[in-house]
């Protein structure tokens, strides 16, 4: 949403001027086009000027193997939002049985810190199916399509339409964000589908908000998204410091149907981490991706689409559908 280099104190040019202005056409570090100067007399900004690179000194831990403990998990996540991962996971980190028939998700821990998690089985591809339904399905009331949320300006390019949903509409996804990952409900940002055509991207941003923003539910401080269908590459999430486990590339998420990809665009206080700058990568030509997103804030998060979304009215769709896949029994004290 953000791009935090602007309003910064720290980039190296001031970049202000440029967003609040005029279109920014943004130039590669690397290609430098003929010196040519804007009205202020500035070069154009590069993606450098505008992400600037981390500092040296920057802790930056890959992980070290495949297969980590649930405490080794929580270690890492001990700084950011408190997921109670004890109470719907076991030491190996495979969800406690529940009585639902699906497959247990299974928790990989893909990059220490900043904390990188992959929750695998997180939706049942029935799931993921419904909700590419119930975006293509064109009912205004249960979610409404936004086009490309890039605006003249933006330094990030969004090219994917998305859909915002209604949270009653999705009540599967959100009782597995609060029975499994005990998110509170009212912290939730309302949820969106993304459709990715071939060639589609997101490009660099921080899914931080920008400080205009916090007064609604204060910082993102969890990103959640499920990718409802697998690509066999192309498409990936990829996060530019970040180094995959053999260490020898930049960390980069594969969309595989039904896994949860979670992230931390800042620490449990609300203070940003700068290391988490992503992207969505263009999609290869034959393929769309689709994914179902959420935000989590670190206080009651008043939605704004579609028209009258209210959390609340999520309350019965989400306790039927935990009673359903037997989530009750276990957890003690639901934030429901
Ligand atoms: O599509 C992806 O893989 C990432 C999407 C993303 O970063 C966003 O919507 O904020
Ligand atoms: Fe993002």
């Amino acid at each position: 949403l953000a791009a935090k280099g602007f309003g910064k104190t720290t980039t190296k040019k001031d970049t202000t001027k440029h967003e609040r202005s005029r279109p920014l056409r943004i130039v590669d570090s690397k290609n430098t086009i003929n010196n040519e100067l804007d009205k202020w007399g500035l070069p154009p900004p590069t993606v450098d000027d505008i992400f600037p690179p981390l500092p040296p000194e920057t802790e930056l831990k890959p992980a070290t193997k495949t297969h980590y403990t649930l405490s080794e998990i929580q270690a890492c996540l001990k700084d950011y939002i408190d997921l109670q991962l004890h109470r719907s996971f076991d030491e190996q980190g495979t969800e406690i049985a529940s009585s639902n028939q699906q497959q247990p998700m299974q928790l990989h821990l893909l990059h220490e810190s900043p904390p990188v998690l992959r929750i695998d089985h997180f939706l049942s591809p029935d799931e993921c199916h419904e909700l590419q339904h119930l975006a293509t399905s064109n009912n205004q009331e249960d979610c409404i399509q936004v086009e490309s949320q890039t605006f003249p300006g933006a330094v990030s390019q969004r090219t994917s339409t998305s859909w915002f949903t209604q949270y009653a509409a999705v009540p599967q996804f959100l009782a597995k964000a609060v029975y499994r990952l005990h998110i509170p409900l009212e912290h939730m940002e309302e949820p969106q589908i993304v459709r990715y055509r071939p060639q589609q991207l997101f490009s660099w941003h921080y899914d931080e908000v920008t400080p205009q923003a916090l007064h609604n539910g204060g910082q993102r401080l969890m990103t959640i998204l499920v990718y409802l269908n697998t690509l066999p590459k192309s498409g990936g999430t990829l996060f530019r410091d970040l180094r995959n486990s053999q260490q020898d590339e930049p960390l980069c998420v594969q969309p595989q149907q039904g896994s949860a990809l979670l992230f931390f665009p800042a620490f449990a206080d609300g203070r940003p981490d700068d290391r988490t700058l992503h992207q969505g990568q263009a999609v290869g030509a034959g393929y769309e991706k689709w994914i179902v997103q959420m935000w989590i804030h670190q206080r009651e998060y008043q939605a704004a689409l579609p028209p009258g979304n209210l959390q609340t009215s999520a309350v019965g769709p989400i306790q039927q559908v935990a009673r359903q896949y037997g989530y009750e029994n276990g957890v003690e004290g639901s934030t429901l």
